[in-house]
């Protein structure tokens, strides 16, 4: 701790470490509220440095602040909180356990490294008696990382899901309202500043499972890492998804799923997935729309509780990071610690092969006499039911789509693979799951 001035009042340094979308606006923020800032945390806040990649670049911020060695500004005695912001695994990873483990609290919005190296970086906090914060880590601006570890550390929670990727959410958005073009709008959510740095783990679901992987840990006391989270994007999903949807009063969203499920034996189990999933237009998060996140947690005292707000982008994540930024502070002046890592319970991980799902399937098939009897079979001899088939077109635009009620994924999943293999069958053009609706 930095120790200044004869009335014991003490000076805060603090380290940001990246200033791209994020850190801009978390620099932007401390140099603004300084006064709000030294109100709230009971001491002044100082930022002691930003570490940055290019020196060359232009910034708002004075020049001597900027340093490209983030390992020097860690190991400054007067920096008492660092603030990650670089993204990515290394040099972050070594640059927070080295922060931790010499007494400095760290805030960080990094899900991809959390969703690897909570446990080791949560052990060194615990070690060092220090703070690790990472409220932006999922859902941008939105609280839900704190209400889960503290406000409802006293309930049981079933279910966390939601909408927790910005850049996908605004891609389907658009996609299905505008019937925006997919390379477009993805290049849009990069220059809003919603996307990653490499834009593949927001498509191809990585970022959406990482945050479930974190929710997980947090809202079932058990450390559930990426690896465990099953994992789909939006990449293979079409416009024609889109407009199907649309004729069954749905729509797509990428949803991130993490549940208490039984298991064969009746023993409880984690399931965390994530997938584009069709959901009823009625389902309040049909209504969420652009970068918005929304998160639905349900306990067994509180019942259902929802999250709702800006998911991705520099000033609302910038926003979550102060906050934490002020609590380690905070706790800095006045002494005490935030919540530490649970793990207690240690449930194992469901399979998503033996989690019930709905399905949508849609299929262009041969026009001729016979078709659903054969489709059905195949549904049949895996023991799924079919909720709902619509026949559509003639001809050479002969379509059926079928609906299934709940079934272990595993069965729906080789009944489509059967259904590739059908004659009458041409091409299975569109395969959901189906959420938020009963059975
Ligand atoms: N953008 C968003 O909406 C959200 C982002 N996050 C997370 O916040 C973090 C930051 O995201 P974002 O601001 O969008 O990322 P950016 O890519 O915009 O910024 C990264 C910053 O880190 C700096 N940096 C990267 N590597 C190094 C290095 N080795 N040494 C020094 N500086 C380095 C870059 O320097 P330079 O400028 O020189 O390239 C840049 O300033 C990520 O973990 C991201 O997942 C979390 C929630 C929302
Ligand atoms: N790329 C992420 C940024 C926030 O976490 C997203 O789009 O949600």
């Amino acid at each position: 701790m930095t120790a200044s001035g004869a009335n014991g009042s003490r000076t805060i340094g603090v380290a940001v470490l990246g200033m791209g979308n994020v850190g801009a606006e978390v620099v932007r923020i401390i140099g603004e509220n300084a006064d709000d800032l030294k109100s709230r945390v009971g001491a002044p806040v100082a930022l002691r440095g930003v570490a940055v990649r290019d020196l060359s670049r232009p910034r708002k911020v004075s020049q001597d602040l900027l340093t490209d060695d983030p390992a020097a500004l860690v190991a400054r005695d007067d920096v008492d909180i660092v603030v990650e912001l670089m993204g990515g695994i290394d040099p972050a990873r070594e640059l927070i356990r080295t922060a931790l483990q010499n007494g400095k609290s760290v805030v960080t919005a990094n899900k991809a490294l959390l969703a690897e190296y909570t446990g080791e970086l949560a052990t060194a906090a615990a070690d060092a008696k220090v703070d690790l914060y990472f409220e932006a880590a999922v859902a941008g601006a939105i609280p839900v990382v704190r209400p889960l570890m503290q406000s409802l550390a006293g309930d049981t929670v079933d279910r966390v899901a939601g909408i927790v990727n910005g850049t996908t959410n605004f891609i389907l958005s658009e996609m299905a309202q505008t019937g925006a073009d997919y390379a477009a709008t993805l290049a849009e959510a990069g220059r809003l500043g919603y996307a990653e740095a490499d834009p593949t783990a927001d498509v191809e679901g990585y970022d959406a499972a990482a945050k479930a992987a974190i929710l997980a840990s947090i809202a079932f006391h058990t450390r559930v890492t990426a690896a465990d989270v099953y994992r789909q994007g939006i990449s293979s999903v079409t416009a024609d998804d889109l407009v199907a949807a649309k004729k069954f009063d749905c729509t797509v969203k990428l949803l991130s799923i993490c549940e208490r499920v039984r298991g064969a034996d009746g023993s409880e189990r984690v399931s965390a997935r994530v997938y584009p999933a069709l959901i009823p237009l009625s389902h309040p998060l049909a209504a969420v729309n652009g970068a918005f996140n929304a998160v639905v947690v349900e306990a067994e005292n509180a019942g259902r509780l929802m999250f709702y707000g800006q998911g991705a982008g520099g000033a609302p994540t910038a926003s979550a990071v102060l906050g934490d930024m002020v609590m380690a502070a905070r706790n800095k002046v006045h002494g005490g610690r935030g919540p530490l890592e649970s793990t207690y319970a240690s449930l194992p991980i469901a399979s998503i092969d033996d989690v019930p799902t709905r399905y949508y399937i849609s299929m262009k098939v041969a026009d001729k006499a016979g078709v659903l009897a054969q489709v059905a079979g195949e549904f049949s001899k895996r023991s799924v039911s079919i909720a709902a088939v619509r026949q559509e077109g003639a001809g050479e635009d002969a379509r059926l789509i079928v609906v299934t009620h709940r079934a272990p994924d595993r069965a729906q999943s080789e009944c489509v693979a059967a259904l590739e293999d059908l004659e009458s069958v041409i091409k299975v053009s569109s395969v959901l799951r189906l959420e938020g609706t009963d059975d």
